[in-house]
């Protein structure tokens, strides 16, 4: 990749993520409402495992589609950062009663219980907070490639076996025409905000 192109990124995910920031409590929260209606329609009938994110930095929220799944039965859990490699994720079980501590960007994560961990594949889907994407489903993230690291391994399974379903989820602001492909990219299947539901 050229060096205009790792600048154009950065630049990008600054403004994206100050435009997501400055939205008002009372806009993120309705954007959280909304974004939990339309996964409730989204999701698959099947679901029983899902991953989600603790928001931090302006993200959309995710409080009211965990506590829809905790009141359907449906198991949740979080990302964890890795504690050996430090740049891949961990799933790891959340409900009301998880320990809960902070990593190392302050955002809330489960304490590290090995007895908690879901293999990546046990997902029925994954929600995926996204800095920016576009109408090809194109997206940006927190620069850190940490997803990109712990989904790779998905592109090497055979067709057949199972695997989460990756759903990219954003406030509608985070939408710009164009993103550039990136070779580690890995693709998603839908991208949700409270407004759009964009199928790949
Ligand atoms: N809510 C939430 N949880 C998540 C993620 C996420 O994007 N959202 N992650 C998804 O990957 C992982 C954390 N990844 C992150 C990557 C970069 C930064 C960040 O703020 N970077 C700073 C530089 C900070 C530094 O290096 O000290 C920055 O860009 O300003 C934060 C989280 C795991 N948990
Ligand atoms: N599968 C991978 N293996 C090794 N390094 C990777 C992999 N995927 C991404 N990276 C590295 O991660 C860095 C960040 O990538 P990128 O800017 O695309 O992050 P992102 O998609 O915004 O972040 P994230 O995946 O955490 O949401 C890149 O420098 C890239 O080299």
């Amino acid at each position: 990749m050229s060096e205009p192109s790792v600048t154009s990124r950065q630049s990008l995910r600054k403004s994206l993520r100050q435009a997501r920031r400055a939205l008002s409590a009372d806009a993120q929260q309705r954007a959280a409402q909304a974004l939990q209606q339309q996964l409730s329609e989204y999701l698959p009938s099947h679901t029983k495992q899902l991953a989600g994110y603790l928001a931090s930095d302006g993200e959309i929220s995710l409080l009211p589609t965990l506590s829809w799944c905790h009141q359907r039965g449906i198991l949740t859990s979080l990302p964890v950062i890795h504690p050996f490699t430090g740049k891949h994720l961990l799933f790891q079980h959340f409900s009301h009663d998880t320990a809960m501590t902070r990593n190392r960007f302050n955002i809330e994560e489960p304490a590290l219980d090995s007895t908690a961990i879901i293999e990546l594949t046990a997902h029925d889907c994954l929600l995926m907070p996204l800095v920016g994407f576009d109408a090809k489903g194109n997206r940006l993230g927190m620069g850190g490639g940490f997803y990109d690291r712990t989904l790779a391994p998905l592109q090497q399974l055979r067709d057949g076996t199972p695997r989460p379903l990756l759903i990219g989820v954003a406030h509608d602001c985070q939408q710009v025409p164009v993103l550039p492909i990136e070779p580690w990219d890995i693709p998603l299947d839908v991208i949700i905000t409270p407004t759009q539901c964009i199928e790949l």
